[in-house]
């Protein structure tokens, strides 16, 4: 994507930064301001907000981090009565906020040595606010891409970028705030779903359905090592977004007595493969890909994939994809896009990278941000594979089963958790309460 260009667009690009940094700091009137400023437009657009906001009254120096600069901007914070000085270390309180505009969305990862210089003797309970993105991430991985700068609030304009939503970027961003400066884009590499395009996607019963009609998903998880498994997958099943559940395995009577409804062996419209299947998971495995209809893919039946599944959403986890690969966790937690998309075209199937913000590869790239770290609880991940296969039964393509059912979970997770702890069994739990309310809100009902 370009930098943004001179002139008009920069001006309105600066007036929302100074917008949303008077925000930050509740005031502008003696406020201490620190730039750092890069070498483009991004260093512009910080050096003209700086001089909104010193016309406005506030104390506004700018450190100069690059041979060059932006000169006109520079010379506007100059009018605006702003001044650069040199680096200092700066202790808790010295400044109320530093402003990062040294490296934008046409940069490449990491920092020099006169930024880290500059940058680490800052004291870190001063807030930050990035322009664009903080400094050093990678703008078009989600890469950490080495040393980058970390963000309380992050400006960016016209459009989300990778590195906001992709993790580890995204959680060097802090809250991202959108600016609307009015530019002309081409379709955004990634996307993430919002609740609107849910609403859209979910399926909906029909006055003429019956329980066939809306689809049967088919579970085939737990053992004796792990009952539980298969009871948080077909916990995350019987949330009423299929029409049936049925249930294969070796934990069948602990199921039935917790889930009256579910059903054993029969046709099925979709298949949940995996999670506690322990010593069974191949065999599982062999038996769901025989029938040829859609399928999830979880947990210990991962790595009994071998061959090309074009039907399938894999949904593993950072060590479980990293297992996969043949490569470390640590590779694919440093760049968990590129590993969800390297699998998805190595194994012909829709991806989904378990995580903070989970990103689904396959026909495209969407990433989903609903979630809560409260959702980091054995089990939640059982829950999820079973609910993907319910969309699935329902009739979603893998693609879109494994995206809305990523949002269905993380916004379940939201609501369960209102903050506090959850189990995967509350999740479970309020995954027909989210879905109600998306009813409510956009199918009016
Ligand atoms: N209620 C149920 O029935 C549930 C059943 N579940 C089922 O369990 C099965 C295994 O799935 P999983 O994802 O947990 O394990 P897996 O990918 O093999 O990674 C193992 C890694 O974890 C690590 N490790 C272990 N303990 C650790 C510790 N204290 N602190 C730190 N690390 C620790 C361990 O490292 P190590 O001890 O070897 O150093 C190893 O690297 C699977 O079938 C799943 O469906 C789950 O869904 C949960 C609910
Ligand atoms: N820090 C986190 N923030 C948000 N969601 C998380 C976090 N950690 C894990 N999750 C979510 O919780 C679930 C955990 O799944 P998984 O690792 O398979 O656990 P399990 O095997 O115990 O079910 C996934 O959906 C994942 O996206």
């Amino acid at each position: 994507m370009a930098t943004l260009p001179d002139g008009a667009l920069m001006q309105r690009a600066a007036t929302g930064l100074a917008t949303a940094v008077a925000d930050l700091l509740g005031g502008v009137y003696g406020r201490r301001i620190v730039l750092l400023v890069g070498p483009g437009d991004n260093g512009g657009d910080a050096l003209y907000a700086g001089g909104v906001l010193a016309r406005r009254g506030a104390s506004v120096e700018a450190w100069l981090l690059a041979d060059t600069w932006h000169d006109d901007a520079l010379a506007a914070l100059r009018r605006a009565g702003g001044r650069t000085s040199a680096p200092r270390p700066l202790r808790a309180g010295a400044v109320d906020v530093v402003v990062d505009g040294v490296f934008g969305i046409g940069a490449r990862p990491g920092l020099p040595p006169r930024v880290a210089e500059a940058v680490i003797p800052i004291s870190s309970s001063i807030p930050f606010v990035a322009v664009d993105v903080p400094s050093g991430v990678g703008v078009d991985t989600g890469e950490g891409g080495g040393m980058h700068l970390r963000a309380d609030l992050t400006v960016t304009f016209g459009t989300h970028k990778i590195a906001h939503l992709a993790d580890p970027a995204a959680q060097a961003c802090g809250v991202v705030e959108l600016v609307d400066i009015g530019l002309d884009l081409p379709p955004a590499p990634v996307e993430s779903l919002g609740e609107a395009d849910v609403a859209g996607l979910l399926p909906r019963p029909r006055p003429d359905d019956h329980k066939y009609t809306r689809g049967v998903v088919g579970v085939r998880a737990g053992s004796a090592t792990y009952p539980g498994a298969g009871l948080l997958a077909v916990a995350g099943a019987n949330t009423g977004l299929a029409g049936m559940v049925r249930y294969v395995g070796s934990a069948a009577e602990t199921v039935k007595q917790h889930h009256p409804e579910v059903v054993g062996p029969g046709r099925v419209q979709a298949w949940v493969v995996g999670p506690g299947t322990a010593d069974d998971a191949e065999q599982h495995l062999a038996e769901a890909v025989a029938d040829d209809v859609p399928l999830v893919v979880d947990a210990d039946a991962l790595g009994h994939v071998t061959a090309p599944l074009p039907q399938a959403v894999l949904t593993p986890h950072a060590g479980e994809l990293a297992a996969m690969l043949g490569v470390e966790r640590k590779a694919v937690e440093a760049a968990p896009l590129r590993h969800a998309t390297d699998a998805a075209a190595r194994f012909g199937c829709v991806v989904l990278l378990k995580g903070n913000h989970t990103g689904i590869a396959g026909e495209r790239v969407r990433i989903t941000t609903a979630g809560t770290p409260w959702l980091a609880t054995a089990g939640a991940g059982d829950v999820l594979s079973g609910l993907i296969g319910a969309l699935l039964a329902a009739g979603l393509a893998p693609f879109d089963a494994a995206s809305v059912g990523s949002w269905l979970h993380g916004a379940a997770g939201t609501l369960a958790s209102d903050g506090g702890p959850i189990t995967a069994t509350d999740l479970a739990r309020a995954i027909p309460r989210v879905v109600q309310q998306i009813a409510v809100r956009h199918w009016g009902l």
